[in-house]
C-alpha cells in the first residue's frame, strides 16, 4: 500500500462503515442521512458520528474526493450517501423507475451525467446509473470533468444538478437535507444559487432550489451586498474558465503601452496566469502597467504564438484613404470609371472655346440647356462613355491641387494653336504635366484657319520629348477646330483609348473619397463645395471630412444643377452641409459617423493651425542641406528664369552638371521672361527652387513667393548661381549680410583723458545708437574710421542705446582722433535672403 492510499484509508473505512450502517438502518433513517454529506451525517447520526472520523479528517476527506481519483478498487457505491441521490425517498419503486420522465432528463447519449461522478468523484457514486459505461463523455461529462477543482460540495451540488434524480422536493422529502447540505457550506449554497440563476426553470434548480432559498433567505436576503457581491465573484470565475477555455490566438496583434489585462483579453487567458508568466520571465509588474515590446513579444513567444505591433492609425490623416499601395480598396471590387481631364497651353490657344464646344455638344444627357451651373466640373459624354473635364482651363487650377497632394488629373490634353506654334506657356503647361506624371495628349487646335500646317506643330513639339506615335514615340496628337468642332470626337476617342490603357478604375461601394475643385461661401447656404468623387459613391447624408473642415452631406447636386441622393466615382458634385469652406485641392473623405468626422476634421484643423506657426517645411536653399538630410532628399528641384535663350541654357546646362554625392539637380522648368505666378504655384507643388537670372519676379509672384514660402534667388552672374547652388547642396553656404543703419551722430565736443583717450560728445540726429553698434566715422563724406564702440553715455550713465534728439557722450575702441563735426554712423550686418 502506498503512503497515499495509507492516508487514504480512514476515508475507505468510513465510507465502508457508512455504507453498511446505511443498510442496517430503517428505511427512514436512511433517509435522512440520504441527503447529507458525510460531516452533515456525521452530525445527524449522533451515535454513529461519535464512530466516525473527527470532522477535519473528514472534511480532506471531501476535498480528496473530489481530486478525480479513481475509487479503490474494492469501494463500492454508496447509493444512499449522496445529496443528489435522495434513494430512500422513493418506497418500493425501482431505481429505473423513479427517474425523472424521458422529456425531462438531460441530453447527452442518453445516460444520466452523474455517471461522469463514478470516474470523478468516488465519493459520490450515488449516481450509478451508467447504462453506456463505454460511451465517451457528453459535453456536460467533460465539462464536469474540468470543473474537478471546485471544493467538494460545490462539484456535489453540480452532479445533483446533472443528475437524472430529481424528484421533487416535496414528494422526496430530499428539500430538507438537501437544504441541510446546502446552507453547510457556502460553496454549495453560491453554486446552488448560480446553478438557480443560469438555469431557472430547470428540474436540477428545482430539487435544491426549495430548501436552498429558505435557508438562504434566513441567512442572506436576496439580494443583500453579500449575495450580490458573491453572485458577481461566481460570474466573474465562469467568465474566466469560458475565457480559459477559448484557444489562443495565432498572432497577437499589440499596441504599445498595453497592459496585462489588456492582453489577457486578446488571448483568453488570466489576468494572474499572464502576470505568473511574466513573473517567471523576469518581469514584476502589475495588471495595469503598460508593458514594452519586448515584454509582450516575450510572453507571446512564451505562449509559443507569434506577436505583431499594430501600426497605429493616426484619424487625422486622411491622406492614408489615397496612398494606392496601402488603403481599404477591394481590388476585386474595382470597376472601370471615367477619366479626369485638365486643358491646358498657351494663352487664346482655344482651350476656352474646346470645353465650351464639349458643353453645348456632349454634356449629359438631359441636360437640355447644357451645363447651367459653373462647378468647376462636368461630364462629357461620347459614345454613351463619360470623360470628366475640369472646367478651369490652365496651369494655375492645375498646380493648385497638385500642390496639396490632390493628383486629380489623369489626362493632361494640351490644346497648341496651328496659327502660333509652341508658345512659353505650352512649354509651361507640358512641365507641368511632366512634374504631375499624367500623360500629354496634344490638341492641334485651330486647324480651320486657312494655310495652318499642324506638322509644323508636331515638329516643334519633339523638342519636348512629345513623339507621336508614328516618329516611334507614344504621344498621341489630334488636329482639331475647337470652333468648328472638326475631330474633337476623335480627340474624345482618343482620351478614352488612353484611359483604357491606363486601366482607370475605381470601387463604388467603398467610402466615397476624392478632392474639392472649388470651394466658396455661399449667404444663403453657407459652405459650398464642389467635389470631385476619386472612389466611392458619395450619398446625401454621408457624414464627411473635407480637408480641415467637417459635416455631414445636406444636399448634392450635379453639373446641372440637379438635386442627386448620390454620385458615383470621376462624377463632379456641389454640396452643402460643411462647417467652413474648405480650399481647392483639399482631400475628402466619407467617415462611419458624424462623431468620427467632427473629431477628424478638428484634429486636422488643429494640427494645419500648429503647422502654419511653425511654418519651416519648404526648401530654400538656406534649408536644403538640413531638408536634404531629413527628408532623404535624391534630388534637388529647380525652375530656371532668365533673359534670354542663351542664359537658360547656359544655366541649366551647368546646374545639371553639379555632382554633390548621392544627389542631383532636376530643373522642372526652365524659361525666358519674368518670373510669374505660375512659376510660383509650380514651385509650390514641386518643392522647388526658383533661380532667377536678370529678371524679377513679376506681378503677383512676389507676394505669392512670400505667402507660399517659395524660395526665389535671383542672380546677374551665371558663377554665383552655380556656385550657391552648389554651396547649399554641400551644406556650406555662406549667409549673406547686408547693412542696416540704426542712426547717426554730429561730434560737437571732444574732452581727452590720458586713461580713457578721447570722448566724443555730441547729438543723435537720425536713429538710435546702440551700444553693440559698428559704427563708421565720416569726415567730409569720406569714411575715416570703421570699427566699434569702446562706450556709451547718457549723462554720466552708461547707455545701452541713445535716442534720436538726446545728447550722448561715445569712445570709440582704438581710435582716439575724433574732430568737432565728424558724424558718427551706427550700424548692424543683418542675414538676408538674396531674393530681396
Ligand atoms: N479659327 C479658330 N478660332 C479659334 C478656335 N478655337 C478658338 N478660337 C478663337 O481663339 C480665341 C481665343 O480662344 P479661347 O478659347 O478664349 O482661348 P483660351 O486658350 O481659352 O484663352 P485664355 O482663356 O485667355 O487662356 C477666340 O477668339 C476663339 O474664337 C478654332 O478652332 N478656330
Amino acid at each position: 500500500m502506498t503512503e497515499e492510499e495509507k492516508k487514504r484509508r480512514p476515508l475507505v473505512h468510513h465510507i465502508r462503515k457508512q455504507s453498511a450502517s446505511q443498510s442496517e438502518l430503517p428505511a427512514s433513517q436512511r433517509r435522512h442521512s440520504a441527503g447529507l454529506s458525510s460531516r452533515a451525517q456525521g452530525e445527524r447520526r449522533g451515535e454513529s458520528s461519535q464512530n466516525s472520523p473527527e470532522p477535519r479528517q473528514r472534511r480532506r476527506v471531501s476535498f480528496e474526493s473530489n481530486t478525480g481519483r479513481p475509487a479503490p478498487k474494492d469501494h463500492r457505491p454508496i447509493r444512499a450517501g449522496s445529496a443528489s441521490a435522495p434513494t430512500g425517498t422513493r418506497s418500493n419503486e425501482p431505481r429505473s423507475q423513479q427517474r425523472r420522465p424521458l422529456s425531462q432528463r438531460p441530453r447527452g447519449n442518453g445516460r444520466p451525467i452523474s455517471a461522469n461522478n463514478n470516474v470523478s468523484d468516488p465519493l459520490h457514486r450515488t449516481h450509478t446509473h451508467n447504462p453506456l459505461p463505454n460511451q465517451h463523455p457528453t459535453t456536460n461529462q467533460r465539462n464536469n470533468h474540468r470543473s474537478t477543482n471546485r471544493p467538494f460540495n460545490a462539484q456535489n451540488s453540480q452532479n445533483r444538478n446533472n443528475n437524472t434524480h430529481k424528484p421533487n422536493a416535496a414528494q422526496n422529502g430530499s428539500g430538507r437535507f438537501g437544504g441541510a447540505l446546502a446552507s453547510g457550506n457556502n460553496s454549495a449554497r453560491n453554486n446552488t444559487r448560480r446553478r438557480n440563476q443560469t438555469t431557472p426553470g430547470t428540474t436540477g434548480a428545482h430539487f435544491v432550489s426549495g430548501p436552498a432559498r429558505g435557508t438562504q433567505r434566513k441567512s442572506e436576503p436576496k439580494g443583500s451586498k453579500k449575495a450580490q457581491r458573491i453572485a458577481a465573484a461566481t460570474a466573474a470565475r465562469n467568465r474566466q474558465n469560458e475565457r480559459k477555455e477559448q484557444p489562443l490566438p495565432q498572432v497577437l496583434e499589440y499596441r504599445l503601452g498595453m497592459n496585462v489585462q489588456d492582453i489577457a483579453k486578446i488571448i483568453h487567458r488570466d489576468v494572474a496566469e499572464i502576470l505568473k508568466k511574466l513573473f517567471l520571465l523576469g518581469v514584476v509588474v502589475n495588471q495595469n502597467q503598460s508593458l514594452d515590446s519586448d515584454t509582450i513579444e516575450l510572453l507571446a513567444a512564451d505562449y509559443g504564438i507569434e506577436s505583431k505591433q499594430k501600426a497605429e492609425v493616426d484619424v487625422a490623416d486622411i491622406d492614408r484613404f489615397f496612398n494606392e499601395d496601402d488603403n481599404d480598396i477591394d481590388p476585386a471590387k474595382l470597376v472601370p470609371r471615367a477619366p479626369i481631364v485638365t486643358i491646358m497651353g498657351h494663352v487664346d490657344h482655344g482651350k476656352t472655346t474646346l470645353l465650351d464646344y464639349l458643353r453645348h455638344t456632349h454634356v449629359t444627357a438631359g441636360e437640355a440647356g447644357g451645363i447651367t451651373q459653373h462647378i468647376g466640373a462636368y461630364q462629357a459624354r461620347l459614345h454613351d462613355r463619360l470623360i470628366t473635364f475640369l472646367d478651369t482651363p490652365g496651369h494655375e487650377a492645375f498646380t493648385e491641387m497638385r500642390a496639396r497632394g490632390a493628383n486629380i488629373t489623369d489626362i493632361t490634353v494640351l490644346v497648341v494653336a496651328a496659327d502660333d506654334g509652341v508658345m512659353p506657356q505650352t512649354i509651361e503647361a507640358i512641365h507641368h504635366a511632366q512634374a504631375a506624371k499624367t500623360p500629354i495628349i496634344v490638341a492641334i487646335n485651330k486647324i480651320d484657319i486657312p494655310g495652318v500646317d499642324p506638322q509644323n506643330i508636331v515638329n516643334e513639339l519633339m523638342e519636348y520629348d512629345l513623339v507621336p506615335e508614328e516618329y516611334g514615340g507614344s504621344t498621341i496628337e489630334v488636329p482639331i477646330s475647337a470652333k468648328t468642332g472638326e475631330n474633337v470626337d476623335k480627340l474624345l476617342e482618343m482620351i478614352l483609348l488612353q484611359a483604357d490603357v491606363m486601366e482607370l478604375k475605381s470601387d463604388p461601394t467603398a467610402k466615397a473619397r476624392g478632392s474639392v475643385i472649388e470651394a466658396r461661401l455661399d449667404k444663403g447656404r453657407g459652405a459650398v463645395a464642389s467635389l470631385l468623387i476619386q472612389q466611392g459613391t458619395l450619398k446625401t447624408g454621408d457624414p464627411i471630412v473635407v480637408g480641415n473642415t467637417f459635416g455631414r452631406v445636406r444636399t448634392m447636386n450635379d453639373a446641372s444643377h440637379h438635386n442627386i441622393k448620390s454620385a458615383l466615382p470621376a462624377t463632379p458634385v456641389e454640396i452643402t452641409g460643411l462647417n467652413e469652406v474648405p480650399q481647392a485641392g483639399d482631400h475628402f473623405v466619407v467617415m462611419d459617423s458624424e462623431k468620427e468626422a467632427r473629431e477628424t476634421g478638428e484634429s486636422r484643423a488643429k494640427t494645419a493651425m500648429e503647422e502654419e506657426r511653425n511654418n519651416g517645411t519648404v526648401v530654400t536653399l538656406d534649408t536644403l542641406f538640413s531638408t536634404m538630410a531629413k527628408q532623404e532628399m535624391k534630388t534637388v528641384s529647380l525652375i530656371v528664369k532668365a533673359d534670354v535663350q542663351g542664359s537658360v541654357e547656359a544655366l541649366t546646362s551647368s546646374l545639371k552638371k553639379i555632382k554633390v554625392e548621392g544627389v542631383r539637380v532636376e530643373i522642372i522648368h526652365a524659361g525666358v521672361g519674368a518670373i510669374n505666378e505660375s512659376d510660383i504655384n509650380l514651385a509650390e507643388a514641386s518643392g522647388a527652387i526658383i533661380i532667377g537670372f536678370n529678371v524679377r519676379p513679376v506681378g503677383q509672384a512676389k507676394s505669392d513667393a512670400e505667402q507660399k514660402h517659395v524660395d526665389v534667388r535671383l542672380y546677374n552672374v551665371i558663377y554665383d548661381a552655380i556656385n550657391e547652388v552648389e554651396s547649399a547642396m554641400k551644406g556650406q553656404l555662406e549667409p549673406v549680410y547686408k547693412e542696416k543703419n540704426l542712426g547717426s551722430v554730429d561730434v560737437r565736443q571732444l574732452f581727452h583723458f590720458s586713461k580713457i583717450g578721447t570722448i566724443a560728445g555730441g547729438m543723435v540726429t537720425d536713429g538710435v545708437i546702440t551700444r553693440d553698434a559698428k559704427i563708421r566715422l565720416v569726415r567730409d563724406g569720406v569714411v575715416v574710421y570703421d570699427g566699434v564702440l569702446a562706450s556709451l553715455k547718457h549723462e554720466k550713465d552708461d547707455a545701452k542705446e541713445v535716442k534720436k534728439g538726446f545728447e550722448l557722450g561715445l569712445t570709440i575702441a582704438n581710435f582716439n582722433d575724433e574732430k568737432v563735426g565728424d558724424v558718427i554712423e551706427a550700424y548692424t550686418m543683418e542675414e538676408v535672403k538674396a531674393n530681396a
